[in-house]
């Protein structure tokens, strides 16, 4: 796990080796304290270095250690043995040095990196800190302003921005062994009292309580209840007040606090997770390590509204070829001049050159004859995307794969109208599209494994997380939105208010209560699917009631705002109103309050008090059953996909891990209990009908979400 050797004569090289990214897990540090004694001990050698194998320096602590009983010497300890030997020693650090990886480097008495190599403290993305010293020593060597950035965020810094704020000592552009090896030569036999960091005064800013406070607000303000940010802040102040060895005693208590929360482990199950949705299968047995995806040189986006544009952005960043049609030239004119800007300014920041030349504009569907791939990205109307599709079955080369960005329209019938149905898939994205992490890659009973493989090979060079997912109305995300927006409907019908329901699930961790992303999107937008769906328009012949849609209940309150010209953010009116169209503060509008009143009482209804807690489990309940549904259906694989859509997707609080990872926390049983309950209370909502799997799940003992996929009986399937 770590193995030495004698180089140039002098100098020791310990070789970390645990692959794929050399994780310190117990046997690694183990083999870190041995192979130091070895070279400690060696009087040929004058100085250590420390790489690791495969060009990877170190990925941190082992992450699946963390479920466990830790063994082994601990890190703080290996890490101080580093710091206080009697030789020189050199961190080469290529590929990455992140969490315990830089820590082990911050103790040794030198630093050099390759030109390419990221360096970071991202313990806080994982609900942690870190807690090998990373805290009291990156201020002292870098300032508190700067490492407060580095650990409250856990954004990693690529080499030359480590060597000006003084991270490493050194970058290099040839061989990092070769060059930390003539470094460790140069300072061999050099004084290292000044060269070890925990022993240098942190410099204190004039105004370090000033500091303190607004660095405490702005994470408050950003973590939305997420503890591990804070205490960041909080070990780092630890770092400017107190003497090192209080600083690291402060660090490990506030390290033990978090390692037992039930955020971490909420964090921890994210990462892993994230991993493994791109290890997909479907019901039928079509898997990821087994499907090659097709060649793709060039793609063509059809359609340039909001969704073809960014899509159109994403694919030139990734340097593939993009055909963009669009066929109305006032549309397309348009278009170019907003994707060529969103391109110019994505490059601005990232500090390289845009890829205009990347992308062809046509009105003409004819020019995407020789793409490889297609993405339809056109008006969400079922007869207008079949009609395209039977316009790409004409015009595309054999073989070529379609996909639509459909958000909830049914793949299959899409693939019907083509002679390949098997090359038709869908590839659902999140607006903006060249922002969002999130792709749903919907395959239908006939789309061929390859297909999948494809989108999903596609997603990922485009930088998203892809999940794939079978096809159904709404597919994962949107059929378990629904249930959600709807439930917060009926809460406004039975007494409370949109202020009150977005109160619930903002102090929930949601950036934004229901509300307000309402308004923020557009009320139009569900109010068009509505309408698609025949609910959005009460049937009068039938003498039904306003309330009551296809025989179960149903809330037409987003209809009467749509039908007010009430559409949110854009026309300064929606569930709040704001100072002007286009305004973004919302404050509370009385008008809709009395229009509230006005409603229940034309509906017989009598307001009733509704805490958060009843706001909580009505929402997010409904839609966890749904996802047990989903997961019954085989629609998504297991738990981990629909909790990385959810986070990733619908802004779902990452420290709660998404809402299967939350049902989980809460107990199963309890869930099951809770939904009993409000079932019983609205029996003319079906849905609330708790799903066969979660009884099943809570009649197993209620096993944790590892263990889920045991219980979720493999459903058919046609693929
Ligand atoms: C009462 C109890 C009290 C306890 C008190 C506290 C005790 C504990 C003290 C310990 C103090 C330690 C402080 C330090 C903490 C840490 O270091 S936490 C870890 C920090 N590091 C990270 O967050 C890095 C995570 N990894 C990544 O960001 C990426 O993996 C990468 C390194 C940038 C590589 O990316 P890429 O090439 O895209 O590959 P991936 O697909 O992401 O990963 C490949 C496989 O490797 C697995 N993996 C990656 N990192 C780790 C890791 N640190 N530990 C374990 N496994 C890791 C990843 O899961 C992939 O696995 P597979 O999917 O199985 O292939």
């Amino acid at each position: 796990m770590a193995q030495y050797s004698r180089v140039s004569g002098t100098v020791g090289l310990i070789t970390l080796q645990n692959p794929p990214v050399n994780a310190l897990c117990a046997a690694v540090r183990q083999g870190i304290v041995e192979m130091l004694k070895k070279a400690l001990s060696d009087s040929k050698v004058k100085s250590v270095v420390i790489c690791g194998q495969n060009g990877i320096f170190c990925g941190g602590a082992d992450i699946k250690e963390f479920g466990m009983n830790m063994s082994g010497p601990p890190l703080v300890q290996v890490i101080h043995a580093i710091e206080d030997a009697n030789k020189p020693m050199v961190a080469a650090i290529e590929g990455v040095a992140l969490g315990g990886g830089l820590e082990l480097a911050l103790g040794c008495h030198y630093r050099i990196a390759h030109s390419k190599a990221r360096l970071g403290l991202p313990e806080v993305i994982l609900g942690l800190l870190p807690a090998a010293g990373g805290t009291q020593r990156l201020p002292r060597l870098i300032g508190v302003p700067a490492a407060l950035d580095l650990i409250t965020t856990g954004r990693h810094v690529i080499a030359a921005e480590a060597l000006q704020l003084g991270i490493v000592d050194q970058v290099t552009d040839h061989k990092t062994v070769d060059a930390a090896v003539k470094l460790a030569q140069s300072v061999a036999g050099k004084p290292l009292d000044a060269r070890r960091i925990s022993t240098y005064p942190c410099a204190r800013p004039s105004d370090l309580d000033a500091l303190f406070e607004g660095e405490m607000q702005k994470v408050r303000q950003r973590a939305r209840g997420a503890i591990a940010p804070v205490a960041c802040v909080q070990a780092v102040q630890a770092a400017a007040t107190l003497p090192y060895t209080q600083g690291i005693e402060r660090e490990k208590e506030l390290m033990v606090t978090l390692f037992t929360s039930g955020q971490a482990r909420a964090l921890q199950y994210l990462f892993f997770s994230q991993r493994a949705v791109s290890k997909w299968s479907t019901p039928s047995g079509a898997r990821w390590d087994t499907s090659k995806p097709g060649p793709i040189h060039k793609v063509a986006v059809i359609g340039l509204g909001t969704m073809g544009r960014g899509i159109t952005v994403a694919l030139a960043q990734t340097g593939l070829s993009v055909v963009a049609v669009e066929t109305q030239e006032k549309q397309l004119m348009g278009a170019k001049k907003a994707v060529s800007n969103m391109l110019e300014q994505g490059a601005k920041r990232r500090g390289v050159a845009p890829t205009l030349d990347k992308i062809s504009y046509s009105p003409n569907i004819q020019a995407i004859a020789d793409a490889d791939l297609v993405i339809e990205a056109v008006f969400e109307d079922m007869a207008l995307k079949k009609q395209v599709f039977q316009q790409l079955a004409a015009v595309c080369k054999p073989g070529t794969f379609l996909c639509t960005n459909t958000s909830s329209l049914d793949v299959d019938q899409l693939a019907s109208q083509t002679r390949s149905p098997e090359l038709v898939v869908g590839m659902h994205f999140f607006a903006p599209a060249h922002v969002m992490k999130l792709l749903e890659v919907v395959y239908g009973p006939r789309t061929s494994p390859q297909a999948v493989a494809t989108a999903m090979e596609l997603g990922k060079k485009m930088g998203k997380v892809s999940v794939a997912v079978g096809n159904c109305q709404g597919f994962v995300g949107n059929r378990m939105l629904k249930l959600y927006l709807e439930q917060a409907f009926f809460l406004l019908e039975e007494g409370a208010t949109p202020e009150l329901v977005d109160r619930a699930l903002e102090e929930f961790g949601f950036a934004m209560g229901v509300f307000r992303m309402s308004d923020l999107s557009g009320l139009d937008v569900g109010w068009k699917v509505r309408k698609g769906l025949m609910l959005g328009e009460t049937d009068v012949s039938s003498g039904q009631s306003a309330r009551i849609r296809q025989g179960c209940r149903y809330s037409p309150l987003g209809d009467l705002l749509c039908e007010q010209g009430r559409f949110g953010q854009k026309t300064g009116q929606g569930w709040y109103q704001y100072d002007k169209p286009g305004g973004r503060v919302a404050s509370s509008d009385p008008w809709l309050h009395s229009f509230l009143e006005s409603y229940r009482a034309k509906h017989g209804l009598v307001a009733r008090h509704i805490d958060h807690q009843e706001v909580l489990e009505r929402c997010l309940y409904a839609m966890i059953n749904e996802g047990f549904r989903i997961l019954e259906e085989g629609i998504a694989a297991g738990p981990e996909d629909i909790d990385v859509i959810y986070v990733f997707g619908y802004s779902w609080p990452r420290h709660r891990g998404g809402p299967m990872f939350y049902a989980d926390m809460v107990g199963l049983a309890k869930v099951l209990e809770r939904l009993e309950h409000y079932q019983q209370a609205h029996p003319d909502v079906p849905y609330l009908q708790p799903c066969s799997l979660l009884r099943r799940l809570v009649a197993s003992g209620s096993p944790p979400i590892q263990r889920w996929r045991e219980v979720i009986k493999k459903p058919h399937s046609q693929l």
